[in-house]
């Protein structure tokens, strides 16, 4: 029996199951349906930037401000609504993110121990939480589709999608919220997370800061304007967020289960036989840190993912760069990520000059508590307006 909510997740399902899921809601981020949420993610990028006005001079936490980016995004592209997290006050759906993810030790272990091991899943009961998140959702999604109706607003987003599914498929509302919840989930804390790594490598290294700013100001010159075709066409801007998720992927680790007896070779000479039906943990954080694979490795570094040498390919083809992992399984909002990351720092980098605030930590320790890799004490930066002259 598949828990109604968090087991419809494709990232936790496998072999038929999997298939099905995953054919489900492929559909739902080709580069059309993207492209048509560029203008909801840019809406989401001016409000990011009143609230960095408003706040003043003040020292910023980038996590939580990056957090609030990313769910005003999801929310806007899945339930066509504003969640308000800029606002002000504790907006109902920031809320319900911060605690899907704090909900407790419980869900954490869950989500790390059927990585690990799919198998516990038999063991673990999330009922409860699941309860809580179903009922919420629920509610929001009900409303979303009222709107969309109501007002017969035709917009190509992950709503719209879901709505041509239900017709197709015959979905229940439940089916209905649990896709929904799989874009919340996998969606927003995963790129928020890397935002806020990507602005705090940015304050640090001034140079690779200005050299990116001028190539925004070049790209407007010759452009006029940064639409979702030309963002993808930045070379600079591709190198630095390639850096920023080699440095600090979010998903840390990624386990799989072997399907087929095979042989590896280990260091490169010994083959080792992985049996049909093992559990092998693929540490995607230190394979990206290991200097066999990378001079001087925990240095941010966007030059070496310049196009002359060969960008990211050469490191992809020798498996030594997965922070979206490969293959079949390679995640599927990559595409969407790579969008609202890129958009979001050229907003920010245009608008602001970002520094690092005395308040964050001198040495990086990474929280223990968090499932997801996060600064100890939070990232706080400075942002300096830089006026149009
Ligand atoms: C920078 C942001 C992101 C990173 C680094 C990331 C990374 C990953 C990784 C490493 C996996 C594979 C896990 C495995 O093989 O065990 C994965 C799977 C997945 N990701 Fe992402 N992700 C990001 C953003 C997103 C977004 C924005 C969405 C959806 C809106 C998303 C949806 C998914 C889904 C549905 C899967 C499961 C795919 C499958 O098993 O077939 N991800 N992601």
């Amino acid at each position: 029996k598949v828990d109604p909510i968090f087991g419809r997740n494709p990232f936790l399902l496998k072999g038929q199951e999997w298939k099905d899921k995953r054919a489900e809601i492929t559909p739902a981020f080709t580069q059309l349906r993207i492209k048509a949420m560029y203008p909801v993610i840019e809406d989401v990028c001016e409000r990011m930037k009143k609230y960095i006005i408003k706040e003043n001079k003040q020292a910023i936490e980038c996590r939580e401000m990056s957090a609030k980016f990313t769910t005003d995004v999801v929310s806007s592209c899945i339930f066509g609504v504003d969640a308000g997290s800029f606002a002000g006050g504790n907006a109902p759906i920031r809320e319900m993110g911060k605690r899907i993810l704090n909900f407790s030790p419980r869900l954490m272990l869950y989500f790390l121990l059927v990585q690990l091991v799919p198998a516990f899943k038999k063991f673990f009961k999330i009922s409860l939480v699941e309860k809580v998140v179903e009922t919420f959702f629920v509610g929001i999604m009900k409303d979303a589709i009222d709107l969309r109706k109501r007002n017969k607003i035709d917009r190509t987003d992950y709503l719209h999608y879901l709505l041509e599914l239900q017709e197709r498929k015959k979905l229940t509302e439940l089916d209905m919220v649990a896709h929904a919840i799989t874009f919340f989930l996998d969606g927003f804390e995963t790129s928020s997370i890397v935002l806020s790594f990507t602005l705090y490598e940015l304050a640090k290294n001034k140079d690779v800061q200005d050299k990116l700013r001028s190539e925004i100001r070049e790209t407007i010159k010759k452009h006029g304007e940064i639409t979702f075709d030309v963002v993808h066409e930045m070379p600079y801007l591709e190198q630095v967020v390639a850096e920023s998720l080699r440095l600090h992927p979010p998903a840390f680790f990624m386990s799989k289960t072997c399907t087929e007896s095979c042989e590896l070779p280990i260091r490169g000479t010994k083959l080792e036989t992985i049996e049909e039906g093992y559990y092998v943990v693929i540490p995607i954080y230190s394979i990206h840190r290991d200097s066999r694979y990378y001079e001087d490795p925990d240095t941010f570094n966007p030059e070496r993912f310049a196009p002359e040498k060969g960008g990211t390919k050469i490191y992809k083809e020798k498996g030594c760069y997965i922070p979206f992992s490969d293959g079949p399984r390679i995640c599927l909002g990559m595409r969407f990520a790579q969008t609202q990351l890129k958009l979001a720092i050229v907003s920010l980098v245009k608008s602001f000059e970002i520094t690092v605030d005395e308040k964050t930590p001198k040495e990086i320790i990474l929280n223990p508590k968090d499932i997801i890799p996060t600064i100890l004490g939070g990232v706080w930066l400075q942002f300096n307006e830089i006026k149009a002259k």
